[in-house]
């Protein structure tokens, strides 16, 4: 990329070297004198800022005996003969090992870790430097203590933190140039871990860290939300504000894990949901979650356009209407969805009209869960019906007034025939399974938060909802209970969240299996 070329220094070289000379000696000394008072004053930041994030991930219902708990300890402080100089003190010393602890990130390296940060400076010249810079922050003739801050070394040798500055010159708010610079670091640092970069713009800091995996040991459970809202998968706890309880798969209780919540009915912003991923990702087992979750408070409509079998488990459940996984039913059954969408928007209307709230046979939410349309395009041609695409088109413009949300799950590569009304449609996002990360961002209209892996277990992934932050995200088990391979364990677990068998005569009937008209219920 063109970088802007550098203004020209309008004064002498000798005197300014002079000049930076004398202003280094000066800066130096008054570091000496300061050291103390630095090391104090980062120790109190870090403690905020640990505070703060404990705050942050201490759950609602904690935080009120927490304050409490804090405020009996500051009282009995104050009261207690020489407390508070006692408890000053003790901030202080504590202060200066939280600085003093920073400070050992910058532990002199070993001969092998300085040839690495040699390795990583230098292949950074190329993006941080400039031939017109007079005095350059990276240059082949420098060393990397001039910008490397902090760093820190796993026992392989290869770093896990590392934290430097760059030049006010550098193009960060490109994604692009960002992206160059962040390939180059993980690929340096090394593969097949993920990296989080954290970017301080106003102060030409760049801090990159190893990122820990996120928890694989949920499985579907009973989870603690309000009716509307889906969890899609856990993420990291700094990343959002609330958490819920949780049973992991050891059964072991009162943990608590931070959730991606979707928001679905009437006032969501994003009403409908697209799942991409390849083969064995996940998103079946991402759907079926979402569906156990649903179906408390909703009637769900399946079509498995690939004939998976994975939602067979449901068949005569309360609440679901029916799951369609050969050709012509899935499609009979999306014909009745974009019915039943009209049917519910006139229904809504005359209400409106008539003065009087909405009607009864219209309120329960009913989810459209559609898995693999693309698989099913094909028949348009041979059978002169409207297709999935354009059937899909009422219930996604129309969904969010008449309580019906659609999710979708679909191939990277299939995803290019969904059209574009889809695509506009779908603004709550997740990806899941390897991808590269103009995959991610073009799917998720961001870039992701951390450097995509080859290697990731099923049901890992990132989501976005709307135009919000992209998340980490990791969707809890929810495998076929009727699949051999499921353990006893989740096929109980699964079990135990399904409703009891509709009762004679089947909702599935509502669903007929040839183009129907609209069928009032
Ligand atoms: N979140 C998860 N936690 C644990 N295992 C998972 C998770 N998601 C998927 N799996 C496992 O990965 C395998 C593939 O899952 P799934 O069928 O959901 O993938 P898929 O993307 O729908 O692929 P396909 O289209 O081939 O069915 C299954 O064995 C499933 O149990």
């Amino acid at each position: 990329m063109a970088r802007p070329a550098l203004p020209r220094p309008s004064i002498a070289k000798a005197p300014l070297a002079r000049g930076r000379a004398l202003a280094r000696t000066a800066g130096g000394g008054v570091a000496d004198v300061l050291h103390p008072l630095l090391v104090v004053a980062r120790g109190l930041r870090a403690l905020a800022t640990a505070g703060r994030r404990g705050w942050e991930r201490t759950p609602r219902e904690r935080r009120g005996p927490a304050l409490f708990l804090g405020a009996a300890g500051a009282l009995a402080v104050g009261l207690a003969p020489y407390g508070p100089l006692l408890a000053l003190v003790g901030l202080l010393a504590a202060a200066g090992w939280a600085g003093r602890e920073r400070s050992a990130l910058r532990n002199t390296p070993t001969e092998a870790e300085a040839a690495r940060l040699r390795t990583l400076y230098e292949a950074l010249v190329p993006h941080f430097g400039a031939t017109d810079d007079p005095d350059p922050l990276y240059a082949y003739a420098r060393t990397w203590e001039t910008a490397f801050e902090e760093y820190a070394f796993a026992d392989d040798g290869r770093p896990t933190h590392l934290a430097l500055r760059y030049p006010a010159y550098f193009a960060d708010g490109d994604p692009v140039a960002r992206w160059r610079v962040e390939r180059l670091l993980a690929a340096k640092c090394g593969r097949g871990r993920e990296y989080r970069f954290d970017w301080d713009q106003e102060a030409g800091r760049l801090t990159l860290s190893v990122q820990p995996a996120l928890p694989t040991t949920l499985c579907a459970q009973r989870f603690v939300t309000a009716p509307g809202e889906a969890i899609l998968g856990f993420t990291d706890p700094d990343a959002v504000r609330r958490t819920v309880p949780v049973t992991d798969l050891d059964g072991r209780a009162d943990q608590h894990a931070a959730p991606v919540l979707w928001r679905t009915g009437a006032r969501s912003t994003e009403p409908h949901l697209l799942a991409l991923g390849r083969p064995g990702s996940g998103t079946t087992t991402l759907l079926r979650s979402l569906l156990l979750q649903a179906l408390p408070y909703a009637d769900v409509l399946v079509v498995d356009g690939a004939g998976s079998g994975g939602y067979g488990f449901l068949h005569g459940r309360s609440g679901v209407l029916a799951v369609e996984s050969d050709p012509a039913g899935a499609l009979a059954a999306l014909e009745w969805a974009a019915h039943e969408t009209e049917r519910r928007l006139v229904r809504a209307h005359e209400a409106r009209r008539l003065g009087q709230p909405a009607p009864d046979d219209i309120r329960r939410p009913l989810w459209l869960v559609v898995d693999r349309p693309a698989a099913l395009t094909h028949l348009t041609s041979t059978n002169a019906r409207p297709g999935p695409q354009e059937l899909l088109r009422g219930p996604l413009r129309h969904g969010r007034p008449a309580h019906i949300s659609v999710v979708i799950a679909e191939q990277p590569d299939g995803a290019e025939s969904l059209g574009p009304y889809v695509a506009a449609a779908t603004r709550a996002r997740v990806v899941l399974g390897p991808a590269s990360y103009e995959q991610l961002h073009r799917t998720l209209g961001a870039p992701p938060p951390t450097s995509p892996v080859p290697d990731t277990p099923p049901g890992r992934g990132f989501a976005r909802l709307g135009d919000g932050p992209v998340y980490r995200l990791q969707v809890p088990a929810t495998p076929d209970p009727y699949d051999d391979a499921t353990s006893e364990a989740q096929r109980g677990a699964v079990l135990a969240l399904l409703p009891g068998y509709a009762a004679a005569p089947s909702a599935t009937e509502a669903v007929p299996s040839t183009a129907p008209p609209p069928t009032p219920r």
